[in-house]
């Protein structure tokens, strides 16, 4: 698949997530050891939309990370689409909280850059036909030229969406993008996530502290506990699709987000 040619993907398997009693232990300064993540496994299929919950410190990014390839699990194994994960790969977009823009680059330049880096860098006329395509999916069209600082929270976490899409990946990782921002926009951007989602085919691991926010996106929601992380539930959420504003009034909603919350706090 080029990048100015997008399809739907028809290979059902190349976004499938498999963790296999994946364990994460750090070691700090002292030498003492903190368990952050035990033995956990987790299968996500080929474009399924899984949101993880969980208390603070209970080894949500970290189990990100690890999918990423941006630290290797102490024990366990990580593969993407049947693959073991050796590294970042442009298989994966990514896109953190706090929007990590590069300041002194425009919009158009940050959203490009994971495909201009590498060994093989994508020819530089498709990326930029490429990042206009999801300025306007994003919603920012037009403002390819201006400066991340000229931006509110919401347009840059939009640039960080579309910049964790330049590369068409099969999977995209979340760890709580919509948490800095206002109620209204962090509606308005689970809207726009979604049809992304629908979209692009890819496979979403979405990182969040709220349970409203993961019953409204999720196909399935997994809940962590305090540390060391283990998933102590795992749950279908078959709610309708599509979803909209009166998906929030659904006693199923309630219900569901009830049920998560005995989880957490247990
Ligand atoms: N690189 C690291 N070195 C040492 N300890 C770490 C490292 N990264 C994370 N930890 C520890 O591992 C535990 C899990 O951290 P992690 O960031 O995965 O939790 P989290 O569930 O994402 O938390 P939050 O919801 O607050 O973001 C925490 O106790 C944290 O301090």
């Amino acid at each position: 698949m080029t990048l100015t040619e997008p399809e739907p993907r028809v290979d059902t398997f190349e976004g499938s997530i498999s963790l296999q009693d994946v364990t994460m232990e750090f070691t700090s300064r002292d030498r003492n050891s903190l368990l952050a993540v035990d033995t956990t496994s987790l299968t996500i299929p080929s474009g399924q939309f899984v949101s993880v919950l969980g208390p603070s410190g209970c080894g949500k990014s970290t189990l990100l990370r690890m999918i990423a390839g941006l630290m290797a699990p102490t024990s366990g194994s990580v593969s993407i689409g049947g693959e073991p994960v050796r590294g970042p790969s442009r298989k994966v977009g990514i896109a953190f909280q706090t929007p990590s823009l590069l300041e002194w680059y425009t919009v158009a330049e940050n959203i490009a850059l994971p495909a201009r880096m590498g060994r093989h860098p994508a020819d530089k006329r498709s990326v930029e036909r490429r990042v206009e395509e999801l300025l306007a999916t994003v919603k920012l069209a037009s403002l390819g030229g201006k400066y991340p600082s000229e931006l509110s929270g919401g347009m840059r976490q939009r640039v960080a969406i579309a910049r964790s899409l330049i590369t068409d990946p099969a999977v995209i990782l979340m760890d709580e993008p919509f948490g800095a921002l206002d109620a209204i926009t962090r509606e308005h951007m689970h809207d726009e996530l979604l049809s992304i989602w629908r979209e692009s085919g890819a496979t979403v691991l979405f990182i969040t502290h709220d349970i409203a926010e993961a019953v409204y996106l999720s196909d399935r929601i997994v809940v962590m506990s305090p540390r060391p992380g283990r998933i102590v539930a795992d749950i279908v959420n078959e709610l309708p699709r599509p979803r909209n504003s009166s998906t929030r009034a659904l006693p199923e909603f309630t219900r569901l987000a009830s049920e998560l919350r005995v989880h957490i706090n247990h």
